[in-house]
């Protein structure tokens, strides 16, 4: 059977290290850092995610600032407030919960958001200074995995990894590091062609794709190290169920070692969000 990656173990250790930094970081400056988090609407899981980011932030010190926005906000009010946040000296981080309401362009809210206060890592500066080798604020899902993989795995160097799934906040960046760390590094998606055979080439396999237990066991190669970042709500008898992209029961009978959904990389995006928010408030100090 596979090791278990425990994300909430990993997780709570890199949480209570951000805590500890937050505390030299008032002695110095005075102030705590701070985050200000935007919601619109009110789609369950979003909600979810935002208490349990609000919830993390003062656990470790971190001043938190909700703004809740109603559906129909337009999206020159939108646009208003990120201004305003940016202007704040007082705010270190900004985060607009994902997705938006249809009506709204997300491209637009996460370009207008100061490079230096994207704590989620979207803005196109911060997407550059990934691929260009020189991350700054990096996206915490995959950060948050590729601590995951180093913990479990030491140096990856000259590991084949294959990312499935192209999306611009896990897939890419996902790669991009991946690629820093010295892997090899395939991207399948929905138009490659026999992706359970590439898949069963890699030493790391990464699912991000959202489609609910779609990796099976025979696309595994024995031993492989598994990280399942699919987050899939389904119903099983009317009652709510999570489900990974990854066949769980099916992969941890090959896998070396393989993440769990809920309790793997769910917890480490939130920890990293906090990792990245003293971060912005660090580099704001000394601008
Ligand atoms: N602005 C952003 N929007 C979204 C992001 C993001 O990183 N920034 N990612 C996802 C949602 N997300 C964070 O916002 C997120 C999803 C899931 C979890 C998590 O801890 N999941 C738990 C299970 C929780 C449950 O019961 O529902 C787990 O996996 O153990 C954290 C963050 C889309 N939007």
């Amino acid at each position: 059977m596979a090791q278990l990656i425990d994300g909430k173990k990993i997780s709570a250790e890199l949480l209570d290290n951000v805590a500890l930094e937050v505390a030299d970081f008032k002695k110095m400056h005075g102030i705590a850092p701070s985050l200000a988090v935007v919601l619109v609407g009110d789609d369950p899981a979003s909600q979810v995610y935002v208490r349990n980011k609000i919830q993390r932030a003062n656990q470790v010190g971190i001043r938190s600032i909700e703004h809740r926005l109603a559906a129909d906000v337009t999206q020159s009010e939108l646009n208003d407030l990120v201004d305003e946040l940016n202007w704040n000296p007082e705010v270190h981080g900004i985060l607009v919960q994902l997705p938006l309401p249809a009506h709204l362009n997300e491209e637009d809210i996460v370009n207008a958001i100061d490079p230096c206060k994207d704590v989620d890592g979207f803005h196109p500066l911060n997407v550059a200074a990934l691929a260009l080798g020189n991350p700054k604020l990096v996206p915490c899902t995959p950060q948050g995995s590729m601590m995951m993989l180093t913990q479990t795995l030491g140096d990856l160097t000259g590991k084949h990894a294959v990312v499935i799934g192209r999306s611009d906040i896990v897939g890419k960046p996902m790669a991009a590091l991946l690629l820093q760390s010295n892997c090899t590094v395939t991207m399948v998606h929905s138009r490659t062609r026999d992706i359970e055979a590439l898949c069963r080439q890699a030493d790391i396999l990464v699912a991000a794709v959202g489609k609910p237990e779609l990796v099976k066991a025979s696309w595994v190669k024995p031993g492989a190290t598994v990280i399942d970042v699919g987050i899939n709500v389904t119903l099983i008898d009317g009652v709510r169920k999570l489900v990974g992209d990854v066949d769980f029961a099916d992969v941890e009978k090959v896998a070396g070692a393989i993440t769990p959904v809920p309790g793997g990389v769910g917890p480490m995006t939130i920890a990293n969000l906090l990792q990245n928010t003293l971060k912005a408030a660090h580099v704001q100090m000394f601008k």
